[in-house]
């Protein structure tokens, strides 16, 4: 918000006194004790926690919203987070449920950069009813950071980022789960030797534990759906392979190159390893 030449308050707070004292040494914002003191004022609130903590923070900072304050959230999952947040909404405060797609395996606030929200797509499921101008505002702060917006309703959102986000972060952590044991049986091979499809999966199974056990335990159906899908294809596939059914394979494989193909033609290639280069600028991190 700064880069983009914002000089109000921006407050901020976190659970533990480690992290705010890291957020504070960053100078990422004004750093507050507590969510109630980090909102109180605020013409802007955004819920930045797993998603199966929205509720009670929402909970807790509802009585020192004011009337016309905008109440937004970037949860990964959102039919959920409107049904745990909608209800501690005070009257006249706009809640405007929003989800930036973009974010690495990090966590904390040594993990945030100016860069983070260029071209990337922030997706907003406005309520029924709700007020157009908030919504309107939000779309413009976020057009600010960077950001692509689109608005769609809370269901569509939630299925569409199961196949695109939760189910594939599931594979992932279960293809390293396999490695992990063959890796008993193997000694170091499996890590010595790792090709980089492998190593993509490891950088996506280092995610966050808590915020990806929330995410699926509040996305369960979409991303049953999901998995039933992708479970049929994957049966469908290994009979090619014992039957030696090429055909099938290199038909298969074609398809899915042009969905590749077609990410970078959108201008969406911005691997989270560059992103990583860049919080590793910062911080000087070298791994
Ligand atoms: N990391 C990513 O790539 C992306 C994350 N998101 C969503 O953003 C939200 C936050 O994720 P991150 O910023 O990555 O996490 P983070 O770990 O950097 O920050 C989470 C914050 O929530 C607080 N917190 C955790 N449990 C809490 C609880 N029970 N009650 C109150 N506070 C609690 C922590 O103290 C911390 O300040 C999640 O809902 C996630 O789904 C959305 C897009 C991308
Ligand atoms: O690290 C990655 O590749 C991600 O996919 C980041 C991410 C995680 C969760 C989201 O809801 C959105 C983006």
């Amino acid at each position: 918000a700064r880069r983009a030449g914002f000089e109000g308050r921006i407050t901020g707070t976190a659970r533990s006194a480690e992290t705010r004292a890291e957020a504070a040494r960053l100078n990422l914002c004004e750093v507050c004790d507590t969510p109630e003191d980090a909102a109180r004022g605020a013409d802007l609130v955004i819920l930045c926690v797993p998603v199966g903590a929205m509720g009670a923070v929402a909970q807790r900072i509802a009585p020192v919203l004011a009337p016309g304050t905008t109440l937004s959230d970037v949860g990964s999952v959102k039919a959920r987070v409107i049904e745990e947040v909608g209800p501690h909404v005070p009257e006249g405060v706009h809640f405007v449920p929003s989800h930036p797609i973009a974010g690495t395996e990090q966590s904390g606030p040594a993990s945030g950069f100016a860069e983070l929200f260029d071209n990337r797509w922030c997706l907003f499921t406005p309520l029924e009813g709700g007020d157009p101008q908030a919504v309107a505002d939000l779309r413009a702060f976020w057009e600010g950071l960077g950001a692509r917006t689109e608005a769609m309703d809370a269901a569509h959102h939630d299925l569409a980022l199961a196949v695109t986000s939760h189910a594939p972060h599931l594979i992932a952590y279960t293809m390293v789960g396999v490695a992990d044991d063959m890796r008993r049986v193997t000694e170091q091979e499996v890590i010595n030797y790792s090709a980089a499809g492998f190593r993509d999966f490891t950088r996506i199974a280092a995610s966050d534990p808590t915020m990806w056990r929330d995410v699926f335990l509040n996305n369960r159906e979409a991303t049953l759906e999901i998995l039933g899908r992708f479970t049929e294809e994957l049966f469908a596939l290994q009979r090619a392979i014992r039957t030696g059914d090429g055909d099938h394979l290199h038909a298969y494989f074609t398809r899915t190159r042009a969905i590749r193909r077609g990410i970078i033609d959108a201008g969406q290639d911005i691997g989270a390893p560059d992103f990583g280069r860049a919080v590793a600028r910062k911080t000087g991190d070298r791994t």
